[in-house]
């Protein structure tokens, strides 16, 4: 049984929490009370979801098809996958393997409701529509419906941003979306599209790790505050990107001790990606090993960081800087 403790329980979280899925987005969004970070002490790691603040729920660990699987056939990746545990399945037009990933879903034999997949809107060119290209990618990942639907970047299109937003919301209204979000977002591109808005983005897909919290720490607050959950990428960085830094006593220090505590061996990996979780933030990460998928899909049922461990990985991350992806969120807004 799940149990979550709001840092600020509000009576508006409340009762989104009981509306749970609503034909309604707006109605939830009007009593969305951020901010959305809670610490969660779930032992079964299968169900562990965030709530989003258009109502709906979306998994917390989420299996991705880029990086690794770019352009390359995800089929194989995929099934592994979803046959260990993973039902968020993270895709992307600009992954070049849409079709492979539909080739996953169904090889799964899951029913499609079990599943929670999400793709994202490659750069929309001049006499495109977001629908057109949508339509294009359930096409190809065999479903009628994606979960969540999001903007990629910013800063790539033909068309402009508000006018891309206007036309997310269609494909919403039109059921091809269950939700719709962005990615790689800064403060100011969510000044662009904010005030025209009717719905409001549910996540902001970013790179976020400790080597990135010190630039990613005020748009992880102005989105907190918006009602807009953070979704990480590029979460293991620290230990597949840019090993010995100031992070590497620290994060073998609080390893050690949750391994104790809990009397099984935890990884590093593990423990940034629990830190992501208590965060609040959903964790896209991927790997091709049963085993690695094994490890990812056990985070949520590891003992919780303490305050204190959580304070040290931040001060250590915040002592270098290191991004591995879409440098223009550095840029100060
Ligand atoms: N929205 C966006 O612009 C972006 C989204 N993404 C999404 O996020 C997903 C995951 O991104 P990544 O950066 O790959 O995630 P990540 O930072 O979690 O790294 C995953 C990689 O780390 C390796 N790994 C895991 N544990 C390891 C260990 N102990 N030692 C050595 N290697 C280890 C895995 O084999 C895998 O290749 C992508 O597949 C994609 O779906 C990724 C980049 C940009
Ligand atoms: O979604 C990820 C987009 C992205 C940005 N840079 C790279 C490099 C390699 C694979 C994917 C990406």
């Amino acid at each position: 049984m799940m149990s979550i403790i709001w840092h600020t329980p509000s009576i508006a979280i409340r009762i989104r929490a009981s509306l749970g899925r609503t034909s309604c987005p707006g109605l939830i969004q009007l009593l969305q009370c951020p901010p959305l970070r809670f610490q969660s002490t779930n032992r079964d790691m299968s169900t562990l979801t965030f709530p989003l603040n258009d109502g709906t729920n979306v998994p917390a660990l989420a299996f991705g098809t880029g990086t690794a699987l770019y352009n390359k056939d995800a089929q194989n990746a995929v099934v592994t996958a979803i046959k260990t545990g993973f039902v968020h399945l993270d895709g992307a037009q600009m992954y070049g393997n849409e079709d492979s990933l539909g080739d996953a879903i169904v090889a799964s034999g899951k029913p499609r409701e079990s599943l929670y997949i999400t793709t994202k809107l490659n750069k929309l060119s001049k006499g495109q529509t977001v629908k057109s290209t949508l339509v294009e990618s359930l096409r190809k990942l065999k479903v009628d419906y994606v979960n969540l639907f999001l903007i990629h970047m910013p800063n790539h299109h033909e068309v402009p941003l508000t006018d891309i937003w206007k036309q997310m919301e269609e494909v919403q209204k039109e059921g091809l979306a269950k939700s719709i979000g962005v990615s790689n977002f800064r403060i100011k591109d969510f000044e662009e599209i904010l005030p025209g808005a009717t719905v409001k983005p549910v996540v902001n897909q970013i790179e976020f790790h400790p080597y990135v919290f010190g630039a990613a720490e005020s748009l992880y607050e102005y989105t907190e505050k918006q009602g807009i959950r953070t979704e990480s990428y590029g979460g293991l960085t620290p230990i597949v990107r840019a090993r010995g830094g100031p992070l590497d006593p620290v994060l073998a220090k609080i390893t050690e001790r949750i391994s104790k505590t809990g009397g099984k061996s935890v990884s590093e990996g593990q423990v940034l990606s629990k830190w992501l979780l208590q965060k609040g933030v959903v964790v896209v990460t991927t790997s091709s090993k049963e085993e690695r998928i094994k490890e990812y899909l056990a985070v949520p049922s590891l003992p919780d960081l303490t305050a204190e461990e959580i304070a040290e990985l931040e001060a250590a991350g915040k002592k270098h800087h290191k991004r591995a992806f879409c440098q223009w969120l550095d840029e100060k807004n």
